[in-house]
This record gives C-alpha cells, structure tokens and sequence, in this order.
C-alpha cells in the first residue's frame, strides 16, 4: 500500500513542484492555511501549522511528513518567522512524534548558511570554476532573520532526532524555478533546483532511511558552491538538471 504523506505548504510553489511529479506515488494529505483553488490528490485540509489541535488531527494516520509551511521571504520581518518558521516547525515536530509518525522532511534553505557568501568570495563563488563547496556540516551563518528561523528548524529537527528517534532530513533548498533557471542571476544559477528534480528529491526523503541529516537540494549544477554528495549518498538524490545546459 502507497505510504501516507502529509505535505504541509502545500498550495505554495515547492507543493507544486512536488504534486506535480509525485501526485499518483503516495497517498497524500495536504494541509495550508490558504484554501484550495485548484483540484489537489488528496484530502485538503485548511489549518494553520501554529495550530496545535488542527495540526495533531491531519497527522493522523501519517507516514511521513514534508513540512514547507511557512513565510518563504528572505526578508520576512521577525514576528513572521518566529510564528510560521520557528513556533509552526515546533508544533510540526512534537505532532509527528505524538502520531507515531516515521519521517519528517523538513524545507530549510539557503539563507541559513548566506553569510558564508562574504565580499571577498563573491561573486566568483558562483562560477562553474571556483572550488568553494559547502557540504551540509558546516556551523549554519544565516544571511537574514529568515535564515535564522530555518537554522532554528533544523536545531529542532536535531532535537526531536536526538530525544524521539525521529528521523529528519532537512533539505537547504536553493532557488527553486519552473522550466529555466533564474536569468541574469548568478547565485540563482549556482543554487538552481528545477522542478523534477525537487519532486525527485523528496520522494528519496519519504523513501530513503537515515537518522538526522543536512543536505543541499539543488539540481547538478556546474556553477555550484552547495555539494550535493551528501544527498546523492544517503538519500539516492539523481538530480537530472543542471543551469549550465540553459546558459
Ligand atoms: N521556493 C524556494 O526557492 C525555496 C523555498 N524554501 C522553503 O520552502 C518552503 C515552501 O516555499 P515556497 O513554496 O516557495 O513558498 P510559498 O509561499 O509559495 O508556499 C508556502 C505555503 O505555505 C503556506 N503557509 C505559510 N504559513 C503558513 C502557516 N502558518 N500555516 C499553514 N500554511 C502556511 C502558504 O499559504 C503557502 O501556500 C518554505 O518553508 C520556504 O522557506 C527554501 C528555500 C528555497
Ligand atoms: O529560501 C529561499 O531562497 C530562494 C533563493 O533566494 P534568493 O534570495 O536568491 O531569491 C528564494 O527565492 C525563496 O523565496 C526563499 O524562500
């Protein structure tokens, strides 16, 4: 029998990214505060993840969560983050573990670790011929509040791993963008995770075992500074795309 997912966020870019490769693999439950304006694979429920008792009831039954609920603006001012990134992550994770829940994938990014690109590194660290690889066990140095509050996701990640035996992979997403890379953008194009292969990826977090991971999602990019060898060895990541094929 397909495994059950709840995948939260789910009316939001990276949900479409992931419906649209995976619909028919997985029994899905999608949960966001946002109601339905299309027609979804699953039971939709309309719930915020601040939600205790909504966010307890649409675990229910769960395999596997993918959790990207949450504000996405790189610029997102503090109270925002603090509610939707970091108390709505928490209340995911006790939830999981409340329900007896297996994995939970949770949507961490690229901002988390954004202080690494310093002055002096860029912009060559965004071209195909610089070597400065992040791989995933570096300290995270958050670009932005944003950033902060995903750190904190995956600190709570590390937590409900290390006390409940939770297993959480948390995938630093890079820039997620439908049909062609960003245009005109380096870091865009170094970071570059196209659809396939963000529905790809995920289905290797529902489907792969591990204990408490970091890995980087983005497509095999030649101008990349995030490794995805982490990803490929413990999760089976075969990215098919790379930004460098669109320049
Ligand atoms: N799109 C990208 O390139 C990247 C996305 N991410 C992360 O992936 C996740 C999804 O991002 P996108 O799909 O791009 O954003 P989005 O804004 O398109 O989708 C987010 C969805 O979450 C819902 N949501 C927000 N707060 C909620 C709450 N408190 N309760 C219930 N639902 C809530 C929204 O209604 C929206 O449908 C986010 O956590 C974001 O930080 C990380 C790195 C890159
Ligand atoms: O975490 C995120 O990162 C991507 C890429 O960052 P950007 O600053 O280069 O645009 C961003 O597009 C997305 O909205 C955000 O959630």
């Amino acid at each position: 029998m397909a495994q059950s997912v709840l995948l939260t966020g789910a009316a939001g870019r990276v949900g479409d990214a992931i419906l649209g490769g995976l619909a028919d693999e997985y029994e899905w439950r999608l949960l966001d505060r946002d109601p339905p304006t299309e027609d979804y694979p699953g039971e939709f429920v309309v719930a915020d993840i601040t939600d205790d008792e909504a966010v307890r009831e649409a675990m229910e039954g769960v395999d596997a969560v993918i959790h990207l609920a949450g504000d996405p603006r790189p610029d997102a001012p503090w109270d925002s983050v603090l509610t939707n990134n970091i108390d709505g992550t928490q209340t995911v994770f006790e939830a999981a573990v409340d329900a007896g829940v297996e994995k939970v994938a949770f949507a961490s990014s690229n901002h988390a670790v954004g202080h690494y690109e310093t002055e002096e590194r860029t912009p060559e660290m965004y071209r195909a011929d610089d070597d400065y690889l992040l791989d995933g066990t570096e300290l995270p140095r958050p670009g932005n509040l944003y950033g902060v509050s995903k750190a904190a996701g995956e600190s709570l990640g590390r937590y409900y791993h290390d006390e409940y035996d939770l297993s959480v992979v948390c995938v630093r997403i890079g820039n997620l963008t439908k049909d062609h890379p960003p245009i005109d953008y380096e870091r865009g194009q170094a970071m570059w995770l196209s659809y396939r292969d963000c529905a790809h990826l995920f289905d290797r977090c529902i489907a792969a075992d591990y204990g408490y991971e970091i890995v980087y999602g983005i497509s095999d990019n030649d101008r990349k500074y995030y490794s995805i060898e982490r990803a490929r060895e413990v999760l089976g990541y075969e990215p098919q795309d790379n930004s460098a094929r669109h320049d």
